[in-house]
């Protein structure tokens, strides 16, 4: 057979293999509608999205995955089809740190998949009450870097807010040097959020020392400033590249090529249904005295709990009182895991489960 022989047979079998997976997804696009019609004589409400439901789609399409796509990809991909059944249940509008372009924005979508109704917001206090008031059902926000550390911010927001986590969202950040210039030689002055600058400033002293660092709102609002002034350039990521129509003078610029934000979903439902993989996040606090924090964490260890993280902020009622935020291993309803909290309830002045939420899959 001649190249173009072989090439037309194999076209031919992806044509019928397109045809094929067409006919499958639109009969999962009919299923999920006949879920939304369960849902809705059931008393649902609008709110069809079941995080622990997507969580365990996503996780057996990893590991049931034949090759040669690797599982993340294959994943990414069913990620779309889901976001495209649940928009035909009913559209699912998240508000987020805007403007469109940050890698809060990347946050939604890669989480949400690209069939979302976005609301960009103002400010990260804004996310939280457009969420407490109903206008949007979900919020995403970031929590915290792996270089830079903990968004203060949202852990303080927490503290007032009723808000639940719903959810959690790993996004490998990489930041790119953005410019109308084409040579670094020309770059006067260097936009970007105050945590971008941070995470590229070795970078930035070796490759731009004479540039002036300007820290902006927003990594959006820096690649929109580059793509106005000449001689400035923006640190910002892929999202904000497309979107302002600038050109990558140098990419992958983070001084820590793991780079990694951690964001949270936040919404009104108190506990989201057991996945099997999950965790669960709680704010506590306790008096200042000896040994107070390690008889707060005792139940953990007798249970034989794991605790991923903790943070602690100031009260903000009394001096020197802290409030601390736990990440445990494990569900709330997990038997080990409701006995620790029972134990850690007794322990602590102030007691909330912030969520149980899947841990993240992609
Ligand atoms: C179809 C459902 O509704 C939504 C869509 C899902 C999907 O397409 O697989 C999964 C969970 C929900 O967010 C469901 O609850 O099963």
């Amino acid at each position: 057979m001649s190249e173009q022989e072989q090439l037309r047979s194999i076209r031919e079998r992806i044509d019928g293999i397109d045809r094929e997976l067409m006919r499958l997804i639109s009969e999962r696009a009919g299923c999920a509608q006949t879920v939304a019609q369960i849902k809705r004589a059931g008393g649902s409400g609008d709110d069809f999205y079941r995080p622990e439901r997507e969580a365990q789609v996503l996780r057996q399409v990893k590991d049931a995955n034949p090759g040669p796509l690797d599982g993340e990809t294959l994943a990414r991909l069913f990620r779309e089809i889901m976001s495209a059944c649940l928009a035909l249940e009913a559209p699912l509008k998240v508000a987020f740190l805007g403007p469109e372009g940050t890698y809060t924005h990347a946050a939604v979508l890669k989480h949400f998949g690209q069939d979302v109704q976005l609301a960009p917001m103002a400010s990260l206090g804004e996310v939280f009450r457009d969420v407490e008031a109903g206008s949007c059902p979900y919020g995403v926000v970031p929590i915290e870097n792996s270089t830079e550390g903990v968004v203060n911010h949202t852990l303080d927001l927490f503290v007032q807010s009723p808000l639940h986590v719903c959810g959690e969202i790993l996004l490998r950040i990489h930041h790119h040097l953005l410019s109308r210039e084409t040579t670094l030689g020309t770059v006067r002055r260097v936009y970007a959020h105050q945590q971008a600058l941070a995470q590229c400033r070795r970078w930035l002293d070796a490759n731009l020392p004479q540039a002036e660092r300007v820290a902006l709102s927003s990594n959006a609002e820096a690649a929109q400033r580059a793509s106005q002034e000449a001689g400035a350039a923006a640190i910002a990521g892929d999202t904000a590249e497309a979107l302002y129509d600038l050109t990558g003078l140098k990419r992958n610029i983070e001084d820590h090529p793991d780079n990694t934000t951690r964001f949270l979903v936040i919404g009104r439902q108190a506990v989201i249904p057991p996945s099997g993989v999950d965790k669960t996040s709680v704010l506590v606090s306790t008096s200042n005295r000896p040994g107070a924090l390690h008889r707060l964490l005792t139940p953990l260890a007798h249970n034989d709990v794991s605790m991923s993280r903790i943070e602690s902020r100031p009260s903000r009622c009394v001096n020197w009182e802290y409030v601390y935020f736990l990440d445990i291993e494990g569900h709330s309803e997990d038997p080990k895991v409701k006995q620790a909290l029972a134990g850690l309830r007794q322990e602590s002045e102030l007691f909330r489960i912030l969520g149980a939420y899947p841990r993240a899959v992609l």
